[in-house]
């Protein structure tokens, strides 16, 4: 097989990520199951600081794991500041994670409850050079999750959507301008935090989560066009893109802080 070929089947899915990224097992994975009551209030969390400029998006693409938007990051135009992190995080791409059925699909749970989808906003620290440095260093990354739920259907949401007829397998890729990820965002930004890693290989442990509390809504018939979406290249026997999430992994000692009482 190519070289770290890996999927989320039955053959080379989560379960056997670790025979070619043994830091699968490794001390702060992700993602976890975030349990309410057991997180602890940290009043020195700073708010949020969430700055985004429409026209860095870039493009759509699906990578054959999920689809991304990519962003320019050039420059400080969309940045994640305050919360858990000290300095600058530049906006990088922002994926989903979704199910096969409306009763699995988010990485994170809450108490064990899984929501339908996971939306993941990457940000990388521009006290590193660029993203691939970044992502290998322990503060490196920072990644804002947020929980969608079945309900109205999410204006916002529907223009990255109508741009996946054009990229159903993987591979393709389009363009996709002026679009401002906020409006993706529920109206709170009450957060859980905790230190953890990419949630897909290499599953590097170089990301502080930022999980809001709040989940925002999408109808069924939106969910239903995540997973028209193929892991299979064209012209190979096609292969729907669902249940593209991994499994909570141990906190091994761990702390959750959350950002509200
Ligand atoms: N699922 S994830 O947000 O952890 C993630 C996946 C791929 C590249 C990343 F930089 C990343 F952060
Ligand atoms: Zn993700």
């Amino acid at each position: 097989i190519m070289s770290h070929a890996w999927d989320y089947g039955s053959n080379d899915g989560p379960e056997k990520w670790a025979e070619s990224f043994p830091i699968a097992n490794g001390p702060r994975q992700s993602p976890i199951d975030i349990v309410p009551t057991q997180a602890q209030n940290d009043p020195s969390l700073k708010q949020l600081k969430l700055k985004y400029d429409p026209a860095t998006a870039k493009g759509i693409l699906n990578n054959g794991h999920s689809f991304q938007v990519d962003f320019t990051d050039d420059d400080n135009s969309s940045t994640l500041a305050g919360g858990p992190v000290t300095g600058i995080y530049r906006l990088r791409q922002f994926h989903f994670h979704w199910g096969s059925s409306d009763d699995k699909g988010s990485e994170h749970t809450i108490a064990g409850t899984k929501f339908p989808c996971e939306l993941h906003l990457v940000h990388w620290n521009t006290k590193y050079p660029n993203f691939g440095e970044a992502a290998s260093k322990p503060d490196g990354l920072a990644v804002v999750g947020v929980f969608l739920k079945i309900g109205s259907a999410n204006p916002r949401l529907q223009q990255v959507l109508d741009a996946v007829d054009d990229i159903r397998s993987k591979g393709r890729q389009t363009t996709f301008t002026n679009f401002d990820p906020k409006t993706l965002l529920p109206a709170s930004l009450d957060f859980w935090t905790y230190e953890g890693s990419l949630t897909t290989p290499p599953l590097l442990e170089s990301v502080t989560w930022i999980v809001l509390k709040d989940p925002v809504s999408l109808s069924p018939a939106q969910m239903v066009k995540f997973r028209s979406l193929l892991f299979t290249s064209e012209g190979e026997a096609p292969s729907c893109m669902v249940d593209n999430f991994r499994p909570p992994q141990p906190l091994k000692g761990r702390k959750v802080r959350a950002s509200f009482k």
